[in-house]
């Protein structure tokens, strides 16, 4: 693969201000705004009904907003759909592919609309669909349907993709093969902007995650600043019986410390973890005669970060 970038290039691929989108009575964008970096890969992530799909549908022209302004390599999505098809790739979650057509019979087909597509066989080999050749799209597995998809929205070397959540439901292997892929993506100069619930595939992947709830980004920087600009950064873990009391435990170990029973039996200590605040955890345990397992320091995730803004798991 080599870059997509073309000589006209702009600051951002994407530019979203005031997006609104409504279902009937249903507001499911309130007013989004996001601007993503050309050249960057962004995760979206939210809890389930956010608004990411229905954000994405907008740039992507397969949905109208009902007001604010998107701009996709500074074209409308929908006035300029005709100028915007060819240099965007797009991967749905389901649907938009016949289903009687032969796999790579349809990504040859694809290949052959665009001047300069990638090389199919390697793409074939990238994504381990050599098996799939004859196979009738809707006789493919789940995940090989997922791999294919993938494999037609890169195929015309896009200057943008659209990924929605491209590894669910994929076995560890070919969701390796999928990063990989998408890496080599972003390394071409491809901008990428994916939805997902896999923290750690945001994690591993993204330059930038915006985090969606109730139809706004409510936070939108790198992984590691998300984590680093959070109350706290590190935390105590350990398993114990559950039904122990947080307001001792938090209490003993040092003011400005919280105890909170993240699962049954799972405790984490948040605030600045010291010497004194891990050896104050040991000691309350020790005085109540009970051993912390699998004690362990940890630095905040992207995970917790999620908690700390929305209230919610992300699934
Ligand atoms: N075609 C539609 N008609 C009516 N309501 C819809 C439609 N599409 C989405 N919604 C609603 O709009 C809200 C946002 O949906 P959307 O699919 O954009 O969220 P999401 O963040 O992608 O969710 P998920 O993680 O579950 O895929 C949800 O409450 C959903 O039920």
């Amino acid at each position: 693969m080599h870059a997509a970038r073309r000589s006209s290039e702009r600051p951002y691929a994407v530019e979203i201000s005031g997006l609104v989108k409504r279902y009937g009575h249903k507001t499911a964008v309130q007013g989004l705004d996001l601007r993503v970096e050309t050249g960057s890969l962004t995760a979206v992530l939210g809890p389930n009904g956010a608004g990411k799909t229905s954000t994405i549908e907008c740039c992507e022209g397969y949905r109208r907003p009902d007001a604010g302004t998107v701009r996709v390599l500074g074209l409308d999505p929908i006035t300029e759909a005709a100028a915007l098809r060819p240099r965007i790739g797009v991967m749905l979650q389901s649907g938009g592919i016949y289903q009687a057509i032969r796999a790579t019979e349809m990504l040859r087909h694809v290949a052959s609309m665009y001047a300069d597509p990638l090389d199919v066989d390697a793409l074939i080999e990238r994504l381990g669909l050599d098996s799939c050749g004859r196979t009738p799209f809707r006789r493919l597995s789940g995940g090989q349907q997922q791999r294919l998809s993938l494999a037609l929205a890169v195929v015309g070397r896009p200057e943008l993709v659209f990924l929605d959540e491209p590894t669910a439901g994929l076995d560890v292997q070919a969701r390796h093969a999928t990063w990989e892929l998408i890496e080599q993506l972003r390394a071409d100069g491809v901008t990428v902007v994916l939805t997902t619930h896999l923290l750690d595939e945001a994690e591993r992947l993204a330059d930038k995650v915006a985090i969606i709830d109730s139809g706004r980004v409510i936070a939108y920087d790198s992984p590691q600043r998300l984590a680093d600009g959070t109350r706290s950064q590190d935390s105590i873990r350990f398993e114990a019986p559950s039904g122990m009391d947080l307001t001792a435990l938090s209490t003993a170990v040092a003011p400005g410390c919280k105890a909170v029973e993240s699962a049954p039996g799972s405790y984490r200590v948040e605030g600045e973890v010291t010497p004194d605040t891990l050896a104050a955890t040991t000691a309350w345990c020790a005085g109540l005669g009970i051993m912390p397992r699998n004690l362990a320091i940890e630095q905040r995730s992207l995970e917790d970060v999620f908690l700390d803004l929305t209230g919610r798991e992300l699934r």
